[in-house]
């Protein structure tokens, strides 16, 4: 059985969901503690959202320092699946595993709601079960979830199809050319700004759409095990 490891920092909220979410997908979760360098054999890493050491200077700006950080920061570069979603995202970024910066939202409000995206790139260790410009319903939640590059980052991104979805019927935060999603070059490490780890059951919903990333990344590992 994969094991998905979920990492816990002071501040971090969703990560019992996400390891819930890993766990009604198929997987054996370990939860992996930010002051512990070991990864603990784990074949794949989500950073979970939530309000990482208070959101102090900047989302992500402290945890992204944190003692697991440079393990996850190496095996990420070794080819490890790893997602951050939403927190998680802007800690991929403050660690330069994804290129660009999540900025205040465009209005200056936190935002709560339930979100569609359009899935633009299923070539990722993370999204491999969706269908091209698959359209699913997730919950956004951020106070800084508004993506900024420069023009050329934002170029190759599309270039290279590392753009992995995007909002439709409405941008929540007034993130550049609508990017909810993306992904590195070698596309086994993605940053989302909503959660999947939020739609992953009936009862609470919206959706169960938040499921396919799961079952992405142990499509993924499987085939890499075979
Ligand atoms: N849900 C989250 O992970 C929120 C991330 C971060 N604290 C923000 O407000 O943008």
């Amino acid at each position: 059985m994969s094991k998905i490891g979920v990492v816990t920092f002071p501040g971090s909220l969703d990560d019992g969901d996400a390891a819930r979410a890993a766990r009604i997908s198929g997987a054996e979760v370990v939860r992996l503690w930010h002051a512990d360098p070991e990864l603990h054999g784990v074949d794949a890493v989500v950073l979970p959202g939530g309000f990482s050491y208070g959101d102090y200077l900047r989302c992500g700006a402290i945890a992204r320092f944190a003692p697991v950080m440079e393990a996850v920061a190496d095996a990420a570069r070794g080819g490890m699946p790893v997602m951050g979603i939403c927190n998680g995202f802007q800690i991929l970024c403050e660690a330069h595993l994804l290129p660009g910066a999540l900025t205040r939202n465009q209005h200056l409000h936190f935002r709560n709601r339930d979100q569609w995206l359009r899935m633009e790139n299923t070539d990722t260790a993370w999204t491999n079960h969706f269908t091209d410009r698959q359209e699913i319903l997730i919950p956004v939640k951020n106070g800084e979830g508004c993506y900024v590059a420069d023009q050329r980052t934002l170029d190759e991104l599309e270039a290279n199809g590392q753009i992995v979805a995007r909002y439709i019927r409405g941008n929540p935060n007034g993130s550049t050319r609508d990017i909810a999603a993306i992904r590195n070059e070698a596309g086994n490490v993605l940053g989302i700004m909503p959660h999947p780890e939020h739609a992953v059951e009936a009862l609470t919903g919206p959706s169960l759409d938040g499921l396919g990333f799961f079952s992405s990344v142990l499509r993924h590992l499987a085939g890499a095990a075979a």
